[in-house]
């Protein structure tokens, strides 16, 4: 399917789908039933604790690895060896030439898809200017800090072009600057219409930067969705400060329930039928009322919350 937007000339919606797809290794489930998608224009942030499946499903959308059922697709067909070709990916593993100098590396790779050695060379001269690695140019690339071969891994999903970018933890280990320049450019990708996927431990940095989130848990995606919407379960959640007090209060309302407790601060759940100024009120007869109002969490409570629900057999 194919939106029109302003900004973004041609955008397409749906334009990366993961469809029902199911992985095993052995008896290990590491996939069940993964379905999502990212469309053209949005950056997409892939959260999941250690083990959860997210090397697995974007292996299986790069093709390294094969799905034991579901399908991936690209602007709605099944994804071939062609599309493939057109996908920027930095595999969790990293893959450059130890030995190999950076830019010719970098000039190698963009002629293995097709560019030729002038284009090839100017491209790979651009990257390495906006990434700082000019001065590295002419390094091996394991005399690099990790940060800087990571920088060189990010030039290398980008020196052909592609049409979509998959991205396996791009943040780890990388210095507060080099997190700008990284976040600047996948902005900069989306804001040109490309469906960028990335998944990352950082989830203050996947909730500043990303205009949707899944979080995967045993193999299957248990939340998908902006992180406004991702709250949405939880707008009938308020905190309120008596500093000092008992939570004593607010157990004995009715519809409410004490989520937690600490220093007079409590946070409360209201059922539908409760009037959150009745609540105020009520706080009100027990003492000076500092905070009163609603709790927004952010992702990082919002994910502790969705995997430490009960786990499926
Ligand atoms: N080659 C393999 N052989 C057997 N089991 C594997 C293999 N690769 C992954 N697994 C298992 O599959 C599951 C999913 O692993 P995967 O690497 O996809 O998770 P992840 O979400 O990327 O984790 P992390 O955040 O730690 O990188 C895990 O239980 C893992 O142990």
């Amino acid at each position: 399917m194919i939106l029109k937007s302003a900004g973004h000339g041609v955008v397409h919606v749906r334009a990366l789908e993961v469809d029902g797809v199911s992985k095993r290794y052995g008896d290990a489930v590491a996939l069940r039933d993964m379905t999502f998608h990212v469309n053209g224009g949005e950056l997409f942030g892939f959260v999941g604790g250690n083990g959860a499946g997210k090397t697995t499903a974007m292996r299986i959308i790069l093709g390294v690895l094969a799905a034991d059922a579901g399908e991936v697709r690209w602007r709605g067909e099944r994804i071939d060896l062609e599309a493939r070709r057109r996908v920027g990916y930095m595999p969790e593993e990293r893959g450059l030439y130890p030995k190999m100098r950076v830019r010719d590396q970098l000039t190698y790779l963009a002629e293995l898809h097709g560019i030729g050695r002038r284009a090839a060379r100017a491209t790979v001269g651009a990257w390495l200017e906006r990434l700082g690695l000019s001065a590295r140019r002419n390094d091996e690339v394991d005399r690099l800090s990790l940060g800087n071969q990571q920088r060189v891994q990010l030039a290398a999903a980008l020196v052909h072009a592609p049409e979509v970018l998959v991205l396996d933890e791009p943040f780890a280990g990388l210095d507060p600057m080099a997190v700008d320049v990284m976040s600047e450019v996948l902005r900069e990708k989306a804001a040109a219409g490309i469906p960028v996927l990335f998944s990352s431990h950082q989830l203050d940095l996947v909730e500043r930067l990303c205009d949707r989130v899944g979080i995967v848990r045993a193999g299957a995606m248990i939340a998908c969705g902006s992180v406004e919407e991702l709250r949405s379960d939880t707008a009938r959640r308020f905190v309120v400060d008596l500093s000092g007090r008992d939570p004593a209060w607010a157990e004995e309302l009715a519809g409410v329930s004490v989520l937690e407790a600490a220093g007079g601060r409590v946070h409360l759940e209201l059922a539908d039928d409760v009037d959150d100024q009745e609540v105020l009120a009520a706080a009100m007869r027990h003492g000076p009322v500092q905070e009163f109002g609603p709790n927004r969490p952010g992702l990082t409570e919002l994910f502790r919350t969705a995997v430490s629900a009960e786990t499926p057999a």
